[in-house]
């Protein structure tokens, strides 16, 4: 996928990967629980305000801060970029698309360098940075790995009222398109754009927005993620589990889906597939395809559709929501639109137990 200039010539930043994520939690020392004592994420550092934290694969100082505030919000989502002169190019890029570019200095984030942050035009909070401290990478310190243990960040998904709008963004940064729910009129739902050769960096999910719908990290195998239900089961924290573990439909990944003690989703994901050739095709999914969000049809609970964290802006205020344009085809009735809450049918028969017919 090649990125296009904007009309001032100025390219886009060379984004390489999703890079980490700031999520404002109320209470850090239960969200230290779950995210570190249950997930085994490792602490990189942590003071009173804020907890840097990393997974077994990942040598940079972290990929998820969580920071203490008031109410729970995304802080912040933060792209890689191939190098420092990235960053300059993301300053020049995002100056010349008209919105709110700030430069930071290193240190900013605790272990990040010197980086630019914006209020992308989707309205979230977006940084572009590429030094960082290194620390120890723990692939194969067996010895400190839990039994789900997470690998690394993989992808960010993003609730947005126009994912047609949002995919012209993101394709304009040089993002390609794995795969697309679509419809035959013409109806965008949800699409998975990529730098890194996976399936996606960046998930675009229809609904009010802009919300953060999920962070996702990946496991090297799927009893992994077995094991983080057995432990919850276990420590009857059971409720933690929203949705899975089972299969995607969309990237064919193993996944569950998990509610931390704020409410923010994570999703814990593994073998989704390699999309690194140029001519790496889209995968379209209908949205009537009962498989396209579970593989085995499993049924889509509400919540997974309707709720998602609020983000700040750059100043830390809360951003107001925007609702779709256009609400999708009233195939349900229901304002996520079309592709939440699918009333099942074989041939002409409603299929009764399927949720569809019980919302
Ligand atoms: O990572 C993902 C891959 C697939 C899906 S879906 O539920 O299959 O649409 C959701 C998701 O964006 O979380
Ligand atoms: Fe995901």
């Amino acid at each position: 996928p090649t990125a296009t200039a904007t009309t001032t010539g100025n390219p886009p930043p060379d984004v390489i990967r999703s890079g980490y994520a700031e999520l404002i939690v109320t209470d850090l020392a239960a969200s230290r629980w779950f995210y570190v004592d249950l997930l085994g994420l490792i602490v990189t550092a942590e003071d009173d305000d804020a907890i840097y934290l990393r997974a077994f694969e990942e040598y940079l100082h972290h990929s998820l801060v969580l920071r203490r505030g008031d109410m729970p919000a995304l802080g912040r989502l933060a792209y890689r970029v191939r190098g420092q002169d990235q960053v300059d190019a993301a300053e020049r890029y995002f100056r010349g698309i008209g919105v709110d570019t700030r430069r930071v200095p290193a240190g900013a984030t605790r272990g990040i360098g010197e980086a630019v942050r914006i209020t992308d035009p989707l309205g979230f909070p977006v940084e572009f940075f590429y030094d960082a401290e290194h620390t120890e990478r723990f692939t194969q310190r067996y010895d400190l790995h839990h039994g789900n243990a997470i690998t690394r960040l993989d992808h960010f998904n993003v609730m947005v009222p126009d994912v047609k709008a949002a995919h012209r963004y993101y394709t304009g940064l040089g993002f390609g398109v794995s795969e697309t729910i679509i419809d035959d009129e013409d109806n965008v739902y949800a699409a998975w754009l990529y730098r890194k050769q996976t399936v996606h960096d960046v998930a675009l999910t229809g609904g009010d927005g802009p919300r953060l719908h999920h962070i996702a990290f990946a496991t090297a195998e799927r009893h992994q993620i077995l094991h983080t239900c057995d432990v919850l089961g276990a420590l009857h924290k059971e409720h933690h589990i929203e949705r899975g573990p089972g299969r995607h439909g969309v990237s064919n990944a193993f996944y569950l889906y998990l509610r931390d003690p704020d409410g923010h989703r994570i999703e814990i994901y593994t073998t989704d597939y390699y999309t690194g050739d140029p001519d790496n095709p889209t995968v379209e999914w209908s949205v009537d395809d009962d498989r396209r969000r579970s593989f085995w049809g499993h049924a889509v609970v509400p919540s997974w559709y309707t709720d998602g964290s609020r983000v700040h802006d750059l100043d830390g205020r809360v951003v107001p929501l925007s609702a779709p344009a256009v609400r999708e085809a009233e195939r349900t009735g229901v304002i996520v639109g079309a592709d939440g809450f699918a009333i099942a049918t074989e041939g002409d028969q409603k299929i009764p137990f399927k949720l569809g017919e019980q919302v």
